[in-house]
């Protein structure tokens, strides 16, 4: 099966909500989708979300790292030399960790594709069901607390609240949130580096004191202070989850061999795709310390490669893999579904994706 063209193209799509969070607003999900086509007249598809908050890629610059470096370095080679092109696509530049991902994702959905199994089972087939939270956007406490009952009315029993830009008002978001779903309903946090580490102490604190009983707390500072993260982790009985600061295995690396954290947010954006997330996933598990499957606002195309590594790792116990529901519209044919608050994996072979709608072409490369 060798790689004979690669296309890109992209998608835009509206959202149910506007999504808010410490770093960014949104009104649309838009999405670089690639086709990788081999000899044999099977598509691989990947998906690579511009996050440039996060991950620093843009559209033009996650297109340009795939057409005018990675693909030419792929075109012939064979998806059964797996290894091979992994370290193609890592060597071949530095940073651009969506676009790495956008290629990973489509050759992992084409291998999995060869050997005639669904992704989920050929990455190691641990579970079929997956359940995912729901992000509750920033936003005045008295909307937060109206947009959480509507998620648990929509069989959400995990809710992922945004804080992080006023920690004054995240104390008020909390309390009403929790007043209007009860204490029966799992709440964890996610302050996308919003918070200074002894503002992320107090408030934690206060949080603990007030009994309003907080899973987990991610990324409470800024990405780059894992001395910051440590102070926080060491310093409250909540759990703390690194996200920005676990970006790709090195970061990942350092903060497990620090203690930095107690919980690691694995998202395939940041990691630079499958091979690299599995690494993540392994560390963290020779390490004791659960993961959770995250993602960007990303389609379904990405949602179903996260949710595969998710239902293929024992260390992977929760998941934030809610994006492809939080869109008005779906036009990636296959993948993933979701039932409520439960995705159900697909059980045809690769990711089970068979088109993409309203899939705008940029370019290819052959
Ligand atoms: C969409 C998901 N629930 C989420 O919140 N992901 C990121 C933010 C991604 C983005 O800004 O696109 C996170 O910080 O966990
Ligand atoms: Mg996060």
């Amino acid at each position: 099966m060798k790689i004979i063209k690669i296309q890109i193209g992209k998608v835009k799509i509206p959202l149910k909500k506007p999504f808010i969070t410490a770093l960014r607003r949104v009104d649309f999900a838009e999405d670089i989708i690639i086709k990788i086509i081999t000899d044999t007249g099977n598509i691989g598809f990947g998906n690579a979300p511009p996050t440039a908050v996060i991950t620093g890629d843009s559209q033009a610059s996650v297109v340009s790292a795939i057409h005018d470096i990675i693909a030419p370095k792929l075109i012939g080679l064979d998806i059964c030399e797996l290894e091979t092109i992994c370290n193609q696509i890592d060597k071949a530049m530095l940073h651009n960790s969506s676009a790495k991902a956008a290629i990973d994702i489509a050759i992992y959905d084409l291998f999995a594709q060869m050997c005639n199994l669904p992704l989920y089972k050929l990455l190691g087939g641990y579970r079929t069901d997956i359940k995912s939270d729901l992000t509750i956007s920033l936003r005045e406490p008295e909307i937060m607390a109206q947009d959480a009952l509507e998620a648990v009315s929509n069989g959400y029993t995990d809710l992922k609240i945004k804080v992080g830009n006023d920690s004054t008002l995240d104390f008020k978001r909390i309390i009403a949130i929790r007043n209007a779903v009860g204490n029966e309903i799992n709440i964890r946090l996610d302050a996308n580096q919003g918070w200074k580490s002894k503002e992320a102490v107090r408030l934690i604190r206060q949080f603990e004191d007030k009994n309003l009983n907080i899973e987990l707390i991610e990324q409470p500072v800024i990405a780059h202070d894992t001395v910051g993260l440590k102070f926080v982790t060491d310093n409250v009985d909540t759990p703390i989850m690194a996200d920005e600061s676990a970006f790709g295995t090195y970061e990942v690396f350092e903060l497990l061999a620090k203690r930095a954290c107690d919980l690691i947010n694995i998202k395939l954006m940041k990691a630079g795709g499958i091979h690299n997330a599995l690494k993540i996933a392994d560390m963290a598990k020779i390490c004791g310390v659960e993961c959770m499957m995250g993602c960007m606002l990303e389609s379904k195309v990405g949602i179903t490669a996260s949710a595969s590594l998710a239902g293929s790792k024992s260390i992977i116990t929760k998941a934030d893999l809610d994006a492809a529901d939080l869109l008005a519209t779906d036009p990636i044919v296959g993948g993933i579904s979701y039932k409520q608050n439960h995705i159900i994996l697909n059980e045809n072979n690769g990711l089970g994706i068979t088109n993409i709608k309203d899939w705008e072409f940029i370019t290819e490369i052959k």
